[in-house]
């Protein structure tokens, strides 16, 4: 049985590599075709990441609309950590390390004919799939939309128009394609992980609103036990691949052998920190259930600035003095205690200050 499947699986990992290969034309494409807006696609990919999004752009959601921080919060913590669990279980390759392993594969006769550059926000550490920038930025600008639209159509007749929608669904997928240009642009993502991370997310989406009462419903003692339940999930991933003789660290091994300054590699950006991050978020969300309870007090804008800026000053305090020195059990618990700190203030607490 097991000899009759190999064939399958030598044509399909054939037509596997032959495509990566033709996608490479698309990262050369844009490296050399969109070299003008380089400022915007280093911007997206820099500012408009999703650690940014966390510490920075959900926050400030909170100054116009408690409940919009929480949508936000609650949509991106549950699609980051499905984003983490999938490249934490199964990293795939990005074009960079394709290419580089291509041509430094000596049984390999024909070698690829392009070229791509490498720049400082290429030396990702995690695998590729499903692009973690375009997952998170869609469900960020779905929701934001939403939000927006939500409120204008509320305050103005004149946008009861469907005019007014005919130029939102554009700008929404305008925005969405800017960021998968800026991460082809940077060659850290073959087109295939952007459609799919921006896919995935749309689903996110859909799935998180069609299930809201039920999820916003959880009490703490449910949903405490299944966010460590996805913390043993992810530590026994970890051993499983071990058992099999299979590197959890594969992806962060692909990014010192190819990135050509170690500074560039951000430990922000490894697989371990962004689960660590999504469950420390999931963390904090589950001891604020159930969050139907949660209240959304009125408030003065300024006041609202005053409290959520002094919460983010307190949180930018504590992640420039995250602890990197006693080893990676320190450093990892310091960072699930961080977000889970963040999130219950944000969603929790903040409010009591209003
Ligand atoms: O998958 P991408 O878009 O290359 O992103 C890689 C990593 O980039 C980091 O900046 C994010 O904080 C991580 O969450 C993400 O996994």
């Amino acid at each position: 049985m097991i000899e009759a499947m190999e064939p399958i699986k030598h044509l399909a990992l054939e037509t596997y590599n032959i495509t990566l290969n033709r996608e490479l034309f698309i990262n050369q494409w844009a490296q050399e075709r969109l070299a003008f807006g380089e400022p915007l696609w280093l911007f997206l990919s820099d500012r408009l990441e999703p650690n940014n999004i966390f510490n920075f752009f959900i926050p400030l959601s909170g100054i116009f609309s408690q409940e919009m921080l929480l949508h936000l919060l609650s949509v991106l913590t549950l699609a980051s950590t499905l984003n983490s669990f999938e490249k934490w279980i199964y990293p795939e390759i990005r074009p960079l390390w394709f290419l580089r392993e291509q041509f430094a594969n000596n049984k390999l006769t024909v070698k690829p004919t392009v070229a791509l550059q490498s720049y400082q926000l290429s030396c990702e550490t995690s695998g590729g799939l499903p692009c973690a920038h375009s997952m998170i930025f869609t469900v960020f600008v779905l929701i934001l939309a939403a939000h927006i639209f939500i409120y204008l159509w509320d305050r103005f007749v004149a946008w009861h128009s469907p005019w007014y929608r005919c130029v939102m669904y554009p700008a929404i997928i305008g925005l969405v394609v800017s960021m998968w240009l800026s991460r082809l642009y940077l060659a850290t993502e073959f087109l295939h992980q952007c459609i799919l991370g921006s896919y995935f997310g749309f689903r996110a989406v859909n799935a998180f609103e069609v299930n809201i009462k039920y999820l916003f419903s959880r009490p703490r003692a449910y949903a405490v036990p299944a966010v460590c339940f996805l913390g043993a999930f992810a530590g026994s991933v970890y051993f499983i691949k071990l058992h099999f003789d299979m590197d959890p660290h594969w992806s962060v091994r692909q990014a010192f052998k190819w990135c050509p300054e170690p500074t560039y590699m951000r430990h922000e950006a490894s697989p371990i920190f962004a689960l660590v991050r999504d469950l420390g978020n999931l963390m904090g969300l589950a001891l604020a259930s159930p969050l139907f309870d949660l209240e959304a007090k009125e408030s003065t804008f300024w006041r609202r600035c005053r409290v959520l800026g002094t919460l983010e000053f307190v949180n930018y305090g504590l992640r420039v003095a995250t602890v990197k020195q006693y080893g990676r059990f320190a450093f990892l618990s310091y960072e699930f205690s961080r977000n889970v700190f963040h999130s219950l203030a944000l969603v929790k607490y903040v409010p009591n200050f209003y």
